[in-house]
């Protein structure tokens, strides 16, 4: 049973699977519709009811327009604005979905998109979030510098960091102990702590730093909750890096192109993110709620420059050294019981 509708970008067809055929064989066997239909599909669909859309073309490239983005994103508490899919603005709230990692390799978009990731959660977040950024390639998050509560370049400083989370991380909990709640969100207006949001530019440089990537993993693991997120980015998705656990809490995948498709099931579950061509920057697979094809919007870095100006709270003098963090005074021992 199957039932067509024309749109005026595409065609969609609904189809009912027989009862006993198993629903994996359709996704295993998507390379049929696609030497039917051509590259610009998409299809979903679970145990029973499947949805083929059928598209006349293809997801464009498009500037960052930081208007269109802030009316996308209205209304989310901390909103992810990811870019444009074959059916509009694909947009999110970390708060309903926390963790996020961007993996792909290298120029396929992956600066591009963390650039313009955090400039918006900057603009439209306001005092309502903190944010940390670690810079482990020294490429990207300069840009931050006097916006962020603090950019970092080393993996020490990060760990001091991780620590200082973790330590508000439990003062959290204990408030809503106390307060017999379960979220943040629930908390009465005053009484709500910002949102706490750690972007940590090329993780997989952290492999040998087991005692931080728990840290990472116990924030991965009880943070959302306490209103405290990731965003993760790796050019290769080292499965000794993504091992586990921390694999699993970070639910929204962007992966941009992919080497082969061994390193895209490592980051997505399927092969798809191999396909992307070399020729398509910004363009990914999202993993959220299924998967499907989004394009990134290009923002340059005079432009973030200039959209950033305005939250900047100091100049740093040239050739200053960063700012030293606060000690925190039982290092060693949370190190011992992370
Ligand atoms: N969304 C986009 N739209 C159009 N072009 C883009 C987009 N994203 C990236 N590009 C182009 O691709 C180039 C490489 O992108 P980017 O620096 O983000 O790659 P990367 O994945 O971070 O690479 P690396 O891992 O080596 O740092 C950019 O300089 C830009 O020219």
């Amino acid at each position: 049973m199957s039932r067509v509708t024309v749109y005026h970008d595409c065609v969609q067809v609904v189809f009912v699977l027989p009862d006993g055929l198993d629903p994996k064989e359709i996704h295993k066997r998507a390379w049929l519709f696609e030497q039917t239909f051509g590259d610009n599909i998409d299809l979903s669909g679970t145990a029973k009811t499947f949805t083929l859309n059928v598209y006349q073309q293809d997801v464009q490239r498009f500037d960052y327009d930081s208007v269109a983005v802030e009316r996308a994103v209205s209304g989310l508490r901390l909103p992810i604005y990811v870019g444009r899919s074959r059916t509009g603005d694909e947009v999110y709230d970390m708060t309903e979905h926390p963790h996020l990692l961007v993996a792909g390799e290298t120029g396929s978009g992956k600066s591009v998109a963390l650039r313009s990731i955090l400039t918006t959660l900057i603009r439209t977040a306001g005092d309502r979030m903190e944010l940390y950024c670690a810079d482990l390639k020294r490429s990207e998050f300069h840009l931050f510098k006097g916006i962020a509560r603090q950019v970092v370049v080393e993996a020490p400083r990060l760990h001091q960091i991780v620590l200082r989370i973790r330590k508000d991380m439990r003062k959290r909990g204990d408030v809503l102990d106390r307060a017999g709640m379960a979220h943040v969100d629930e908390l009465p207006r005053k009484e709500r702590p910002p949102y706490i949001v750690l972007a940590i530019d090329e993780v997989a440089l952290l492999k040998k730093e087991r005692d931080l990537m728990d840290g990472i993993e116990e924030i991965s693991a009880i943070g959302r909750a306490l209103g405290v997120f990731l965003i993760l980015s790796m050019q290769r998705p080292d499965s000794d890096v993504l091992d586990g656990k921390l694999k699993n809490n970070l639910t929204v995948r962007m992966a941009f192109r992919h080497s082969d498709e061994i390193n895209s099931r490592i980051t997505l579950g399927s092969g798809e993110a191999a396909d992307i061509q070399q020729s398509q920057k910004g363009r990914m697979m999202l993993k959220l709620d299924g998967t499907k094809t989004v394009q990134g919007p290009y923002l340059d870095l005079p432009k973030a420059k200039t959209l950033l100006e305005p939250y900047k709270a100091v100049e740093e003098p040239t050739g200053a050294q960063e700012p030293q963090p606060e000690p925190v005074e039982d290092d060693v021992i949370e190190i011992g019981v992370l």
